[in-house]
């Protein structure tokens, strides 16, 4: 197999009659790294990987292997292996025929075969139950075997769709560090592609942010997380809590706004090149889990009443009407917990108070559908 120096996606477009699933779509990734594509339902993360896997042909644009195009070679000339969902097991053969399948079908010579076979099971995990058939095998196992049954035939890049997405939260959170531990042992350049926004922070070394079969943003899990550059990564990110405010000015650094009730607070913007105007709209927004409840500091606060509280486990979530801010409710996570009816005052480091223009706000949460926060936010 061709080892990967640089794998390119340039301008890729796929269409499908009058929709266009992916858009002018630029994809930089070099050999060793785990590149995550993540987004809501439809933003076109499956369309984006069959393209590279050669299971889809692009309407426009092209792919670069090593910087040799390759969008016109055949799928199973690529070198590339893909875990589906739904694993695509062989439930009449053995695990073990199931991972040398591949190589069966290579020629590959018995004593090699069942080297490779041993390997890759030990690799997963499932040295033990080489003699199981796939339906004897928890959903956990079954995701390690599809995994070994990809990885047994070497390839050069690994493309996993939604790989864990069938599995409890349990399995699903011990799957995430077996795939890191196979990834950082076999170094094997990978795309995986999520609607998890947690799955893509842990596995990556790459997050592409889409929307509508565009990328939003590219960058590092904490770029993403940080400094998301636009309302919908943000809101994405688990930044669900939105305050109008106006702007006043700028203050050490910072962005000054004011809120309806004529509270002052201090907020940045990600966006370097931001040159907003005093009476400039803006929406303020904060992670809940990024709020200090009962502050020490006397700064950027804001006062409201307790009327929901639940346990989210090391932290009770509680929901805030914000006193005087036209109904505007808020998230806000507490060490303690609150009563409903409560005064509460919290308050938020102006750093993670992440303001964008109002009406670049507007229409985010249509395209949201599957990161919609537990209790709906009013503005
Ligand atoms: N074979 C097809 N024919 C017509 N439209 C398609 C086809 N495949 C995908 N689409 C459309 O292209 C868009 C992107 O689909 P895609 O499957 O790539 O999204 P996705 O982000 O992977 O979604 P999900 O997470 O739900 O799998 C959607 O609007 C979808 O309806």
């Amino acid at each position: 197999m061709e080892k990967i120096n640089t794998l390119k996606m340039k301008g890729v477009t796929r269409r499908f009659g009058n929709t266009t699933a992916l858009h002018d779509f630029h994809l930089e990734m070099s050999g060793g790294q785990f590149v995550t594509l993540l987004g809501p339902s439809g933003c076109g993360k499956s369309t984006a990987l069959n393209c590279l896997a050669g299971l889809l042909d692009l309407s426009d644009g092209e792919i670069l292997l090593n910087d040799r195009p390759i969008q016109d070679v055949a799928a199973e000339k690529r070198g590339f292996g893909m875990v589906f969902q739904n694993y695509a097991l062989f439930p009449h053969l053995s695990v073990e025929r199931n991972v040398g399948y591949g190589l069966e079908l290579r020629r590959v010579p018995k004593a090699e075969r069942e080297k490779r076979v041993r390997s890759a099971l030990e690799l997963v995990h499932l040295a033990e139950f080489g003699k199981r058939y796939p339906g004897q095998l928890s959903g956990g196992q079954q995701q390690r075997l599809a995994i070994a049954r990809t990885v047994v035939l070497e390839p050069a890049l690994l493309l996993l769709d939604e790989p864990l997405s069938n599995l409890d939260a349990n399995l699903r959170n011990e799957m995430r560090i077996e795939l890191k531990r196979i990834h950082s042992e076999l170094n094997l350049t990978t795309v995986y592609v999520t609607h998890d926004q947690s799955e893509a922070m842990s596995l990556s070394d790459i997050v592409v942010v889409m929307r509508n079969g565009h990328i939003e943003q590219i960058g590092s899990p904490q770029e993403i997380y940080n400094q998301p550059k636009s309302p919908f990564v943000a809101h994405f990110m688990g930044y669900i809590n939105r305050l109008p405010a106006t702007i006043l000015g700028k203050e050490n650094g910072y962005w000054l706004i004011e809120t309806a009730n004529g509270t002052q607070l201090l907020g940045s913007s990600t966006n370097e090149e931001t040159n907003w105007q005093p009476g400039q709209k803006v929406v303020a927004l904060i992670r809940p889990d990024e709020t200090i409840a009962e502050p020490q500091a006397e700064t950027n606060r804001l006062i409201g009443h307790v009327q929901l509280v639940e346990y989210v486990g090391r932290a009770y979530e509680s929901l805030v009407l914000l006193t005087g801010q036209g109904g505007t409710q808020l998230l806000a996570h507490s060490g303690r917990r609150q009563n409903s009816g409560d005064q509460i005052e919290i308050s938020i480091d102006p750093d993670r108070l992440l303001l964008f223009s109002a009406d670049e706000t507007e229409n985010i949460e249509s395209t949201l559908m599957q990161s919609e926060p537990k209790v709906r936010v009013e503005r």
